[in-house]
C-alpha cells in the first residue's frame, strides 16, 4: 500500500465492468449523432482514455482545462477556465466527461458556458458521483458509481497532484490531509 492512501473503494476490475456497460450504452444511444466527447483536465484523461474504447462510432474528442480545487480538498467554489475547447460545438452532441461531481460547481459552471454556444445537445458522463455533497444542482445523464462522502484518489483524481496514476479508487487517508 502506498504511503497516504486507504483502504481501495473501487477496484481496477469493476471499474472496468461498469465502463464497458456505459460505452455500450452511450454507443446506443449516440448512434447517427455528431459526437463531440469534452474531457475536463486533468482528471477525467484515464476514465476517458477508457471509455472512448468502448464507444463503437465515429467521435472527435476535445478537451477544457478547468481547476477550482488547486492542491486543497476543498473547492474554492471559483472555477478557472485554464484551457478552453480547439473545436466549435454549435450543433453538435456534445457529452461533457469526468472523473468526479461533487458540489457540482465545476459543472454548473460550465454546462451553462457551453449551453451558450448552442451544441444540439449537451449531456453529462461522470465516473463518480457524490450526491451528498452537492451545493448546485446538476442533472447528470451516465453515471459510472455513486460513492458516499469521503475524499478520494487514483484512477484520475488527485489529492495535491499525487495518485492520478493509481489503475483503482482509493480513499485518502485523513492524516495525510492538513
Ligand atoms: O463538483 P465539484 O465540487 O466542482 O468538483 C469536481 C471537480 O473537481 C475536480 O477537478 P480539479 O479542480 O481538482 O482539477 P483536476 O481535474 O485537474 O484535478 C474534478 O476533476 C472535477 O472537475
Ligand atoms: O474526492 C475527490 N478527490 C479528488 N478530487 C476531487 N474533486 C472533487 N472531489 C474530489
Ligand atoms: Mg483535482
Amino acid at each position: 500500500m502506498l504511503k497516504g492512501i486507504g483502504r481501495v473503494l473501487i477496484d481496477e476490475q469493476t471499474l472496468m465492468r461498469r465502463i464497458d456497460e456505459m460505452g455500450e450504452q452511450i454507443t446506443r444511444d449516440y448512434q447517427g449523432k455528431d459526437l463531440v466527447l469534452v474531457g475536463i483536465l486533468k482528471g477525467s484523461v484515464l476514465f476517458l482514455a477508457d471509455l472512448v474504447k468502448r464507444i463503437k462510432l465515429p467521435l472527435v474528442i476535445d478537451f477544457m482545462a478547468v481547476s477550482s480545487y488547486g492542491s486543497s480538498t476543498h473547492s474554492s467554489g471559483v472555477v478557472r477556465i485554464l484551457k478552453d475547447l480547439d473545436e466549435e460545438i454549435e450543433g453538435k452532441d456534445v457529452l461533457i466527461v469526468e472523473d468526479i461531481i461533487d458540489t457540482g460547481l465545476t459543472l454548473n459552471y460550465l454546462t451553462e458556458l457551453l449551453l451558450s454556444r448552442n451544441p444540439r445537445s449537451l449531456k453529462i458522463c461522470c465516473c463518480l458521483d457524490k450526491p451528498s455533497r452537492r451545493k448546485v444542482p446538476v442533472k447528470v445523464d451516465y453515471v459510472g458509481f455513486s460513492i458516499p462522502d469521503e475524499f478520494v484518489v487514483g484512477y484520475g483524481l488527485d489529492y495535491a497532484e499525487k495518485y492520478r496514476n493509481l489503475p483503482y479508487i482509493c480513499i485518502l487517508d485523513p492524516d495525510e490531509v492538513e
